[in-house]
């Protein structure tokens, strides 16, 4: 890119837990960015997905889900929330068309009625049989946001296709982006697509997969620590921690005969295969730490 004409900067991605932001992310980015699951609330951390070409560069901020529950964790997301906007260069609010626009939906919509900064509207998951774009357009009306322009995706879950190339609306909006960024040096060099190190990215993916394998309170009740990082001649090795509340949830994602943390194993190795230049080689283990969401020092340093 010439980086002499270009333009570059940060991009607040804003909407409810599981509007589809990270999805979108990782399919602009092209990577596997930050963590996707469907259950809502899992990005916990301010994660850039960051896209470089001629036009210049875009910095992604995958904010947390604005929570309206009163719990100490999604009190802190929503000051990091209100943190990443202030800085931010454009605004992208995501609004989830398959999903009745209630409470939560209201105190998004009026922090983003309030900020001055560029907006863009953003319609999600417009392929979903109860996709109700029409009401949403309503409840933009009255927040006086639906002058905005407004852009829409649906399908972006499926897979990329193999040649890499992406839908028609995400290239749209990135026409819509470009405009509204100053001129300037990019932020980070070309190749890169996100300033995470790499024991975040592998606590993410290890989360992702133990995630994506439990139900109700588990997911929540589950956090990531890379214990150790080492390079070795053909390989990376990790000994990645995931820790749980309770034992029953610790028998819960060990599985009968270990078949969970296997799999769960197998799978982030495959993955993080393809986002880092060598194969990934991690032992995983599963361990207790009663009400580990009550303590204030791991809670600072898991949501930084
Ligand atoms: N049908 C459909 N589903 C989608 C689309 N985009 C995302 N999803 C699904 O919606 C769910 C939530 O997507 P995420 O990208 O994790 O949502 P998020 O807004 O980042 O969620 P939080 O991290 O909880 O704030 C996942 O199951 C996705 O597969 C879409 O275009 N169409």
């Amino acid at each position: 890119m010439n980086s002499e004409s270009g333009k570059s900067g940060f991009v607040v991605v804003l909407g409810r837990p599981s509007t589809g932001k990270s999805t979108l992310i990782n399919r602009v980015c092209g990577e596997k960015i930050s963590i996707v699951s469907p259950v809502p609330q899992t990005t916990r951390n301010t994660i850039r997905g960051i896209y470089t070409e001629e036009r210049g560069q875009i910095v992604f901020l995958d904010t947390p889900g604005l929570h309206q529950a009163e719990k100490k964790i999604n009190l802190r997301m929503r000051d990091l929330v209100t943190e990443s906007l202030e800085d931010c260069d454009a605004l992208i609010y995501t609004v989830d068309t398959t999903r009745l626009p209630g409470e939560e939906e209201e105190a998004v919509a009026q922090l983003a009625s309030s900020l001055d900064v560029p907006r863009i509207i953003l319609l999600t998951k417009m392929d979903h049989p109860e996709s109700n774009p029409a009401r949403i357009v309503e409840f933009l009306t009255t927040h006086a946001l639906a002058d905005l322009p407004r852009f829409q995706t649906g399908g972006l879950q499926e897979e990329a296709t193999e040649d890499g190339s992406r839908p028609r609306e995400i290239e749209d909006l990135l026409a819509a982006i470009f405009p509204l960024l100053p001129e300037g040096q990019p932020w980070y060099p070309g190749d890169h697509y996100t300033d995470q190190p790499p024991q975040f990215r592998i606590a993410e993916i290890v989360r992702e997969q133990a995630i994506l394998r439990t139900r109700q309170e588990v997911p929540h009740a589950i956090y990531v620590e890379v214990a150790d990082l080492e390079q070795r001649p053909k390989y990376l090795w990790a000994r990645v921690f995931i820790f749980v509340e309770r034992p029953t949830q610790q028998g819960i994602l060990v599985g009968k005969g270990a078949a969970t943390i296997t799999e769960i194993r197998r799978e982030s190795q495959k993955i993080l295969g393809r986002i880092f230049p060598m194969p990934v080689r991690l032992a995983l283990q599963v361990k207790v730490r009663p009400r580990w969401r009550r303590d204030d020092n791991l809670l600072n340093s898991l949501i930084q």
